[in-house]
C-alpha cells in the first residue's frame, strides 16, 4: 500500500510506565494523574478508532433528550473535555473539565493502570467501547497518515509491525481492552462493542440510555438512532472535524469519518499477514472471555 512519507516532520512519542503517548501529555503528567473526578462523571473510555465520537454523540443526544439544537452547541471535541489531552497554549483536557459544570461527561484513551486514581476512588461510572483489533488496526493506519500530530506510519506492513507490538499512541490495543474488560464487574461500567451497536443501534443506545438513569420514548429513541448513523455524522460539521485545520488532521489524505463500517480489514489484510495476526492474538488474548465480531 502508498505510503506518506515526511518522516522527521512528525512529533514523535515518550513513554509514561512503557505506554508510548504524546510529548505534551507526558509533559503534563503530574496534572493529568491529580485529576479530581467527581462521583457524578461519567467516563467515556475507547482505545483510539474503536468509534469515540460516535459514542459521544450517542452520549450527547441522550442528555439533551434528542434536540440536535442542543448538540449542535459545539464542536464534539469542546463537548467532552479529552482529560489527558494538553496541547500549550490552549487549556488542557483537565483545565477544560475542571471548569465544566457537573454532572460531566469526560473522555479518555488512557489504559486503566493510568487512569487518574481518583476515578476509581469516587466510583464513577464508565462507559467503554471497544472495536475489533484489526477494523481497529485499519483505522488507525488511515488516521496516522492524516493526523500531523502523530508519528508517521510509514507502509501498512511496517504499520502492522508497530500495532501488533503496542508501539502506538496509547499502547498496545490487547492490553487496553483485557484491561478494562477484566475490572468491568468491580465497577459501575458498561461494557460495549462497536460491532453490536452498528448491528442494532437502538437496542445499544437503550443500554446506554439505562445506564445513564435516564427514560426516553421510542421516537427520540429513533431520532438518536437515525442522528448518529454514520451518513449523517459525516455531514455533521459538528462531529466530522472539517472544523480541525488541514495542518492538524489532514482529510485529503484520508477523512475522518472513513468508512465506518466491519470487516473493512479484509480490504487490507493479505491472507499472510491474517494468519500471523490471528497467531498473535490467540498468544495475546490467551484466558480472556471477551469475544469480537469480524464481520457484519
Ligand atoms: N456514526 C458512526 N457509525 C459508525 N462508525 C463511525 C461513526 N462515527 C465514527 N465512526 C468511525 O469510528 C472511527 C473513528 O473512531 P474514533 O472516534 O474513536 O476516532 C472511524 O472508523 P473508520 O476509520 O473505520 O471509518 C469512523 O468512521
Ligand atoms: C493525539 C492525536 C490526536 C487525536 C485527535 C485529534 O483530533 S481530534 O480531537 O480527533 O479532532 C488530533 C490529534
Amino acid at each position: 500500500m502508498a505510503l506518506t512519507t515526511d518522516l522527521g516532520r512528525r512529533p514523535q512519542l515518550r513513554e509514561v510506565a512503557g505506554i508510548p503517548l504524546q510529548a505534551t501529555t507526558v509533559d503534563n503528567w503530574s496534572q493529568i494523574q491529580n485529576f479530581e473526578a467527581k462521583p457524578d462523571d461519567l467516563l467515556i473510555c475507547t482505545y483510539p478508532k474503536s468509534g469515540t465520537t460516535w459514542i459521544q454523540e450517542i452520549v450527547d443526544m441522550i442528555e439533551q433528550n434528542g434536540d440536535m439544537e442542543k448538540c449542535q452547541r459545539a464542536i464534539i471535541q469542546h463537548r467532552h473535555p479529552f482529560i489527558e489531552w494538553a496541547r500549550p497554549p490552549h487549556p488542557s483536557g483537565v483545565e477544560k473539565a475542571r471548569a465544566m459544570p457537573s454532572p460531566r461527561t469526560l473522555r479518555t484513551h488512557l489504559p486503566t493502570q493510568l487512569l487518574p486514581p481518583s476515578f476509581w476512588k469516587n466510583n464513577c461510572k464508565f462507559l467503554y467501547v471497544a472495536r475489533n483489533a484489526k477494523d481497529c488496526m485499519v483505522s488507525y493506519y488511515h488516521f496516522q497518515r492524516m493526523n500531523q500530530m502523530l508519528p508517521d506510519p510509514g507502509t501498512w506492513e511496517e504499520y502492522f509491525e508497530t500495532f501488533v507490538s503496542g508501539k502506538v499512541c496509547w499502547g498496545s490495543w490487547y492490553d487496553h481492552v483485557k484491561g478494562w474488560w477484566e475490572i468491568k464487574d468491580r465497577y459501575q461500567m458498561l461494557f460495549l462493542h462497536y460491532e453490536d451497536i452498528k448491528k442494532d443501534p437502538k437496542h445499544e443506545i437503550q443500554k446506554v440510555m439505562q445506564f445513564m438513569g435516564r427514560n426516553l420514548n421510542e421516537t427520540i429513541l429513533d431520532k438518536i438512532v437515525q442522528e448518529t448513523s454514520f451518513e449523517k455524522m459525516k455531514e455533521n460539521p459538528m462531529t466530522n472535524r472539517s472544523a480541525v485545520p488541514t495542518s492538524i488532521l489532514d482529510q485529503s489524505i484520508s477523512p475522518f469519518m472513513r468508512k465506518g463500517t466491519v470487516g473493512d480489514w479484509k480490504n487490507h489484510f493479505t491472507v499472510a499477514q491474517n494468519e500471523r495476526f490471528d497467531k498473535i492474538y490467540r498468544k495475546k488474548m490467551e484466558g480472556t472471555s471477551i469475544d469480537f465480531c469480524m464481520e457484519l
